[in-house]
């Protein structure tokens, strides 16, 4: 079978170089194209050598839809509004679209679940095995731990740079400590604690955000009983787990009904 041709949107980013230098290393995919924003410095640079994986002989440029015509999928680590509007354009291609990028608001959800009726997309908060296989564990253990006598609380840390908060991670470990208490998060989530907050309110789920250095992601999800406490954390030491699970999602999808799939689907660590 032909290595499946990729696209790395914002290909000079630190994830974009991590793509580029994953898809070098990994069987069945091969580097086709690479974007990046209009007026950026690496404009028309060599890919594979920026990132470090050698000549790649594939040219930074700006025009998407040009990238992406005659390429199967589309890797995106960028913005929510670019991914967004990238989404719009692997719906018109019909190609599978893995989408990485956090922090989406609910009009850039909208439009991405949108193009997911023609594109085949994956997006996750985290595309690591590790912090997937810990959602399901947080699932479990929320729902086998009552709200009345475990605090759930999840804290994360991250590099300087980072701009959006709670991460999209912490997020989806919420999402799971929700879903094992069969409530819906949006209801329950406490994302910031300030002046007098009054006692804790029994059932919430809380957020603690920490930004320093160049931590590549902390996670921990805390369930704090009476006089005993459960930590489940995760700790990514490298870029490259979640370059390679994003690799590992595109050629998953390649081929696939379109639809909005997540990295549990990729990994069969999904219950649906
Ligand atoms: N799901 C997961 O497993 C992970 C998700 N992430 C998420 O990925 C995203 C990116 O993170 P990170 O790589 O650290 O951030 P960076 O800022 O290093 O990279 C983003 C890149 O996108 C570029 N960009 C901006 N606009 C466009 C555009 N219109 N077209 C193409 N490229 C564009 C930026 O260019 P410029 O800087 O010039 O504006 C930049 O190079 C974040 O949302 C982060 O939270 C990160 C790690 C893992
Ligand atoms: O911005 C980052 O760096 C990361 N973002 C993702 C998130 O928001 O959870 C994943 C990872 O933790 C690194």
């Amino acid at each position: 079978m032909k290595d499946m041709k990729l696209v790395v949107a914002g290909a000079g980013g630190r994830m974009g170089q991590a793509l580029v230098r994953a898809i070098a290393e990994m069987p069945g995919a091969v580097l086709h194209g690479a974007i990046e924003r209009d007026g950026s410095p690496v404009i028309g640079r060599d890919a594979g050598e920026l990132a470090g994986a050698g000549h790649a002989d594939v040219a930074i440029t700006t025009d998407p839809l040009a990238a992406i015509a005659h390429a199967d999928g589309l890797l995106d680590f960028t913005t929510p509004a670019v991914s967004a509007d990238l989404a719009g354009y692997a719906a018109q291609a019909r190609i599978a679209h893995v989408i990485g990028t956090t922090g989406c608001g609910a009009d850039e959800d909208a439009k991405i679940a949108a193009a997911a009726r023609h594109a085949t997309i994956v997006k996750s908060g985290n595309m690591s095995l590790g912090v997937n296989l810990l959602a399901v564990l947080v699932r479990q253990a929320a729902r086998a731990l009552d709200a009345a006598d475990f605090d759930i609380e999840v804290l994360e840390m991250h590099h300087r740079h980072k701009v959006d908060a709670p991460s999209g991670t912490a997020l989806l470990l919420g999402e799971a400590a929700a879903a094992g208490r069969e409530i819906a998060l949006a209801d329950h989530s406490v994302r910031v604690r300030d002046g007098h907050t009054g006692p804790r309110e029994a059932g919430s789920i809380g957020f603690a955000t920490l930004r320093g250095g160049s931590v590549v992601g902390d996670h921990s999800v805390i369930l704090a009983g009476q006089g005993e406490r459960i930590t489940l954390s995760h700790h990514a030491e490298d870029r490259s787990i979640f370059a390679r699970g994003a690799v590992k999602a595109a050629l998953w999808a390649h081929g696939r009904k379109p639809g909005l799939y997540s990295m549990l689907d990729v990994l069969g660590l999904s219950d649906r």
